[in-house]
């Protein structure tokens, strides 16, 4: 099935290289860029058989890692659906020929326009690094069936892992567990939560709950992901970092199933963003909502350009968005971010109460009714994605961003 996804587009005509004006700001700023190693802990999603990742520090698929993905796909049961399959197929294109140079489709070759739209999308993402995501997207579908009870057995050893995955009551849970680092999602914790999402599109669960371990709910992006890029790769950094964003954000776009966030605590940056594509949000009394994006010399994504405004007014979401007010849990509520407030001290009792009635709902008529008020949005909200990652890549190369990551990193600055 998989293979027909795969023929040479043929002809070459001029790439897409990064603009001089980032070239330059590169060139310029790359020497304040920290170097050393990275050493990340060990992250773990949970699931029973068929397959347990685990994963540390980020690396490069190896060819035969990528062969071994191209077999996988021709063995995948079920047809994963045309979006997925222009991903993989502009994925392989990526990997075994790079940027796509091949004259563009006219208009009226629907299929031929769609697969040189797909590649085109990747723009300069390094061949590694779409073999990685290809390995990595392969790897999601074919794990799609995990997921299910966490084993007894497996609870004491999550409390050290970066994301646990738990399925109960028909109620999967995806909580962030790095509370030491208030639950600052790491590159990998955004592809794990991806897998996650993937899986718990399929799994029996009837909702999908997103959460936080300890105080807060997240601190927004591991700001140590923008840590030891060496300078002539900060390019392609930014570049393979809005691929993965714009991916990630896809998945909740896309989430079918009723989408509910637990906010236990303090938000902060993307963590905030995304909510507008929940369907519910319930925050404890104790959590804020902060969007810090110009103090940090960067742009909103989650789609937040588009849904706040129309959520809450243009002025209102300019006082986050632009100027980084941060938001009580109360104020949130009053804008329409937030579903409902309860007191910290009574917040998980009444809400997993809540969920727990929920979740006993017929299945098929809640997809219903949340794909009903959604869909007509959907295209839009791709297209803001698309725009909004790809304004970040430019964002985190500039000047104003570096500044503020570093200011960050050598603790002389934080929010
Ligand atoms: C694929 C890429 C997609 C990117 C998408 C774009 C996303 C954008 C954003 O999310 S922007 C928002 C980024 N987040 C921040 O700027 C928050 C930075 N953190 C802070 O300002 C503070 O840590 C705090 C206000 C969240 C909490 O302050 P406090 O209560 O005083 O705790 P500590 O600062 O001591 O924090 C404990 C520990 O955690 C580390 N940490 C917290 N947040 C982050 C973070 N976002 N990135 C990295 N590390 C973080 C902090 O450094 C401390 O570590 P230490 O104990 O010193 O080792």
């Amino acid at each position: 099935m998989m293979s027909r996804l795969l023929p040479a587009v043929s002809g070459r005509v001029p790439g897409v290289p990064p603009t001089p004006a980032m070239a330059r700001v590169v060139g310029l700023l790359a020497h304040r860029w920290f170097s050393g190693a990275f050493r990340g802990p060990l992250q773990v999603i949970r699931c029973p058989a068929p397959q347990l990742h685990v994963s540390g520090p980020a690396m490069a698929a190896s060819q035969e890692d990528f062969a071994k993905a191209m077999n996988q796909v021709k063995l995948l049961k079920e047809d994963p659906g045309n979006e997925v399959k222009l991903k993989l197929y502009a994925l392989y294109k990526q990997a075994t020929e790079g940027p796509c140079n091949a004259p563009k489709p006219g208009m009226l070759d629907f299929i031929l326009k769609a697969k040189w739209d797909a590649w085109n999308a990747l723009g300069n993402l390094p061949k590694e690094t779409a073999r990685q995501n290809y390995v990595d997207l392969v790897s999601s579908l074919s794990a799609s069936s995990c997921s299910q009870v966490t084993p007894a057995a497996d609870k004491k050893q999550a409390e050290s892992d970066s994301l646990v995955v738990t399925s109960e009551d028909g109620i999967t849970t995806i909580r962030l567990n790095r509370p030491a680092k208030k639950n600052a999602l790491t590159t990998q914790m955004y592809r794990d939560i991806m897998r996650a999402l993937e899986a718990a599109s399929e799994d029996s669960s009837r909702i999908t709950v997103l959460t936080g371990s300890g105080d807060y709910y997240c601190s927004g992006n591991d700001l140590s992901n923008f840590k030891d890029i060496p300078p002539d790769k900060v390019e392609e950094r930014a570049q393979s970092s809005a691929v993965l964003l714009r991916d990630f954000v896809d998945c909740f776009i896309d989430f079918p199933k009723p989408l509910i966030a637990v906010v236990n605590g303090p938000a902060v940056g993307i963590s905030v963003t995304l909510l507008g594509l929940f369907d519910v949000v319930y925050a404890s009394d104790r959590a804020t909502f902060h969007t810090p994006f110009s103090h940090l010399g960067q742009s909103p994504e989650g789609c937040s350009s588009y849904i706040f405004p129309k959520m809450m007014g243009p002025s209102k979401a300019a006082e986050m968005l632009i100027f980084g007010k941060k938001l009580t849990a109360r104020e949130a509520l009053a804008q329409g971010l937030v579903t409902a407030v309860f007191p910290d001290d009574t917040f998980q009792k009444e809400v997993w109460a809540r969920l727990k009635a929920y979740a006993k709902l017929p299945p098929n008529a809640m997809r219903i009714a949340k794909r009903l008020m959604r869909h007509q949005e959907k295209e839009k909200l791709h297209a803001v994605n698309a725009e909004e990652s790809r304004v970040l890549a430019e964002r985190w190369v500039s000047d104003e961003c570096i500044t503020a990551i570093v200011a960050f990193l050598s603790k002389k600055a934080k929010l």
